[in-house]
């Protein structure tokens, strides 16, 4: 199968400093990819590079064979290049409804016409509501953001994602912050995501990315050290010495 995703040699250095070294990565559809790393290693500033939030020094960026370093995080959310929302880019005041209401009509290029007007669009509400109860929070369509749990705020984040109809999916740790109590759901949230979809899942909480993950990708002082199998990472030398170079000991790497 062709790849649905593809970084080329994509180099980032700020003051000097390579944070971004020749960084190259396929996915098909269907991958689930977590990229892994010490503190630092450049995960945040990888995935800005590749969403068109940061530019590169040098490499590029394709989406099914088409490069699209040159475009902007706008025009590569329209072909499928999505990163999901953080809790910080919700709006407290707004419902989970019109929430996902603007994403779908940014979506379909109808933002332009009045927001409110949502409810008089009936194949939007159904999204909508279809989106919500796919992620169990259908209850709280009609509740402001500030009013509904963090967890919930994180299944949000992930219907948003979704309402943007991705081909390849970013996901920065998504189960950050989130009390022990709720993460089975956000799990079984991702678990349940459109299996033609490409995920790429940021996470340092290695229990849920071997659960997850069918490859590992570490990422370490902005080069890849690792791109295999689940069952071999923690058996290679350079992961051990990477992140024995940032804890006390090994542990992180069980
Ligand atoms: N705008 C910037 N200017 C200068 N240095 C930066 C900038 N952004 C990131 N860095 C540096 O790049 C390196 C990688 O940072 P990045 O946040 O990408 O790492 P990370 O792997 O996501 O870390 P963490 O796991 O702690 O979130 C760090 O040393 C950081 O200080």
């Amino acid at each position: 199968m062709s790849a649905i995703f593809e970084v080329r040699n994509l180099k980032k250095t700020f003051g000097g400093l390579a944070v971004t070294n020749d960084v190259s990565l396929v996915m098909k559809s269907g991958d689930r990819v977590a990229l892994i790393g010490p503190n630092g290693a450049g995960k945040t500033t990888f995935v800005n590079l590749v969403t068109g939030n940061l530019k590169p020094s040098s490499g590029s960026v394709h989406m099914a064979g088409a490069d699209v370093s040159q475009l902007g995080p706008t025009e590569r959310v329209r072909l499928g290049l999505v990163r999901s929302f953080q809790v910080t880019r919700l709006f407290s005041e707004m419902t989970p409804e019109e929430h996902v209401a603007l994403a779908i009509l940014q979506r379909e290029s109808r933002s332009g016409r009045m927001f409110s007007s949502h409810r008089a669009m009936p194949d939007v509400m159904e999204e909508v509501y279809s989106l919500l109860s796919r992620l169990g929070i259908a209850q709280l369509a009609g509740r402001r953001v500030s009013e509904i749990a963090y967890g919930q705020q994180r299944l949000l984040e992930l219907a948003l994602a979704l309402a943007l109809k991705p081909k390849v999916l970013l996901l920065d740790e998504p189960a950050a912050g989130v009390p022990q109590s709720d993460t089975a759901r956000i799990e079984r949230a991702i678990a349940d995501l459109p299996s033609d979809l490409a995920v790429l899942m940021i996470e340092h909480d290695m229990d849920l990315v071997f659960r997850f993950a069918k490859r590992v990708v570490v990422l370490a002082a902005g080069e890849i050290i690792f791109d295999g199998l689940p069952g071999d990472v923690t058996k290679d030398n350079r992961v051990r010495q990477a992140y024995l170079g940032s804890y006390a000991d090994d542990s992180c790497v069980a």
